[in-house]
Order: C-alpha cells, then structure tokens, then sequence
C-alpha cells in the first residue's frame, strides 16, 4: 500500500503566495469517505491473511488441536517486523495489540486454545493472557498458581500464565518452586506495566477500615497506604480480583487492584494509580508441555542443581563466561531434595539450539547435579 495517502490539512481557500497558509478543518464527510474505503480494503485483507492461515493449518499437517498449530516463535518474528515497519502514528504496543489479536483469531479458526491463569476474571494474570494470546483463545480462571501448573500439565488448559518478578518486589517464588516438581516447560514471557487501584463501593476514603489485596500488591503501594490509610487493617487475600470481590460486600473495606477488577466487580475508584514506583512491572511466564524452535532473539531458563562441594556455584557460572552466554537473572532456592541444598534458576540470553549455548550446557552437565531446560522463548516484545 502507499504511503504517500497520508491525510493532509486542506489550505484556506484564500491562501496567496506570501502570506501564511491558512489551515482549515478537514471536511468531516470526506475524511469518513476515506475511512470507510480503508475499512473495506482492511476487512478484505483480514478475510484474505484468515483464508491463508487456513492453508498453513494444511500445510502442517492433519495435527489434533489449536495447541498443535500455535508457534510462538513465527508470532514474535511476525511482530518484530511489525515494530521495525511501524512509522506511527499509533505506538508499537497498540499497532502490536491489534496484530496480536488478528493472529488469536487466525488461530482460533481451528479451534481457541484454551489458557489457564490466576483467577477470578478481573487479575493482572488474566490482562497478561490477554495480551499474550489475544481475545479469540478461551480464558480459564483458576484458583492458583498452582492449579495452573497442573491444569497445563494434564492438558486441560494448553498454556497457563503464571507471574514470575515483579520490578519492585523480586521473585514470585510459588511460580519459581513450581518448576522444582512440575514437568511444564516455559514457552513465552510477557510483561505487563502493572496500575493499581484503590477500589470501594462508595468510592470514599473515609469510609475504609481495611484494604483487600494480594501480599504483592500490598508491597507495591506500601507507601501509598502509609501516607493515606495508616490506620487501616491491611489483608492479604489470594489475588486482586478476589480483594474486590470482597470489596464488593461491605461499606467499610477496599481493595487494591486492577482498573479492570473495578469493572468486573462494580467498584469505584477511589485513587490510582497508586503503585510507589512508576513504572512498576509484572514478568509473566507462559508455560506449556513442549520446546520450541528459535525466533532469533530468546531467552533460555534453566534449573540447576548443584553438587554439594566447594566451588560449586563457581563451575555453574564459569561455562557461560568463557561461551560469551550472557546471563540475566540467577536465583537460588532450597532445592527440596536434602537439608541446605539448592537448586539455581538460570535466566540468559540466547536458545538450546544456538551453537555457544550448546557448548556452554555441555560444560554445566559435566559440574552439575542435574541441569533441567525448563525452556527457550521469545523475549518479551512491549
Ligand atoms: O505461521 C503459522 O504457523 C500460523 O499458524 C499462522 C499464525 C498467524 O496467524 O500468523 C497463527 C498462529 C501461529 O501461532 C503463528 C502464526
């Protein structure tokens, strides 16, 4: 398509050489005119990419289910190109929003997958799915972090998001232990700006004596709540939704949570955003039963476990310095498998099939306990 049809602001019809041009408004019938013709090709093109998904669903093959179609690393490449080519003027996350929900409902031409995460309706975890998989995959609210490890495992949900870090407050360490027993491989990470909300039926300050929230969350606006509600009780509940579900059933009480929390539980905000630190940052995984190629710009995450002798930590790191991996993150957990011994989550740059990866992994396998692959993905695109 050109684009040289960019729309441009008609001249004053009595602009003369020399004198300033004198800008009117553009005619509002014909920029809808024009609108409207956009909307006819957009909606043909739309009908035409569906029509080819079809055939690469063909192309691959008499394969069962949705989960056998999807490939995370053919949607990242397709939206990093979408960013490189984006010259405004809508931002690279919206213009990759509405690409990301073209490709869901591509997809769910065959069947929506189904996707597990942290319920009620109304919780970051469910924003983070959404904004992963799109509005065409089926979303399956679940009572924890745990449930969605299991309800993947068995095949019930076909990908489950669980939250990982947050920018502030560190670890989720549930979601790292998880990993400890689970079989679930890590397929994707998504990264959610994370505005909280103070939440009430009556949208009065005075009125709260006590704050619902998950203990993230009430760790993010510690702050806030020091400076505005010092006396309140604060109580940590099993995620944001279910604060305002609470909320939601007494005059005294507010949650912290979500603007969509609000919507879903008809409560007034009372203030937001309220998170001490601006730019506050939830990381999501999302996890699934199997490995994937590469895209070309992913992020490994192994477990690690480590002999119990001197250096130990030493021979895990030594092996990515000398390959120039590049390590992002290292955790350390008890490892549940003996008194004082721990197991390492390892975040670096790069895929299991990328050739200095491969070398490097071969190393820690010679100095390790055991070294388990929970994954290589995508980085986050916005
Ligand atoms: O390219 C593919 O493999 C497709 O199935 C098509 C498509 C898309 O709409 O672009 C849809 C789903 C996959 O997750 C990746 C991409």
């Amino acid at each position: 398509m050109s684009r040289s049809r960019k729309p441009v602001a008609g001249k004053g019809a009595g602009a003369h050489a020399g004198a300033p041009a004198k800008r009117t408004a553009p005619d509002l019938a014909q920029v809808r005119a024009q609108i409207d013709e956009i909307d006819l090709r957009i909606q043909e093109l739309i009908g035409e990419r569906a029509r080819w998904a079809q055939q690469v669903g063909k192309a691959k093959g008499p394969l069962k289910a949705a989960v056998d179609y999807y490939r995370p690393e053919r949607e990242a490449q397709v939206l990093r190109r979408i960013i490189d080519r984006n010259d405004g003027p809508l931002s690279d996350a919206e213009i990759v929003r509405l690409f990301r929900e073209i490709m869901s409902a591509c997809l769910a031409q065959q069947q929506p997958l189904k996707i597990g995460f942290l319920g009620p309706n109304g919780t970051f975890s469910e924003q983070a799915a959404r904004k992963h998989f799109g509005h065409s995959a089926h979303g399956l609210p679940l009572a924890s972090i745990e449930e969605v490890f299991t309800e993947v495992e068995s095949g019930n949900a076909d990908f489950g998001v669980v939250p990982v870090e947050n920018s502030g407050q560190g670890t989720i360490q549930v979601t790292l232990d998880m990993f400890l027993t689970s079989k679930a491989r890590i397929c994707g990470e998504v990264e959610l700006r994370v505005h909280q909300y103070l939440l009430s039926r009556s949208g009065q300050l005075a009125d709260i004596e006590r704050v619902y929230s998950h203990p993230q969350s009430l760790a993010q606006c510690q702050a806030w709540l020091r400076q505005h509600l010092p006396k309140a009780e604060r109580v940590p509940v099993s995620s944001n939704a279910e604060a305002a579900r609470r909320a939601r059933n007494a005059d005294d009480a507010a949650a912290i949570a979500g603007e969509a929390a609000g919507h879903v539980y008809h409560l007034k905000a009372v203030a937001g955003p309220i998170e001490d630190r601006p730019d506050n940052t939830t990381r999501f995984l999302v996890i699934g039963r199997e490995l994937f190629p590469p895209s070309g710009n992913d992020r490994t995450s192994l477990l690690v476990f480590v002999k119990d002798q001197p250096g130990a930590l030493y021979e895990v790191l030594r092996p990515f310095a000398e390959h120039g991996v590049s390590m992002n993150r290292i955790e350390s957990r008890p490892s549940h498998q003996g008194l004082w011994q721990y197991a390492f989550f390892i975040d670096f740059e790069g895929h299991v099939e990328d050739a200095p990866v491969r070398a490097a992994l071969a190393e820690l396998e010679r100095h390790a306990a055991q070294v388990r692959v929970l994954g290589s993905y995508p980085l986050a695109i916005v």
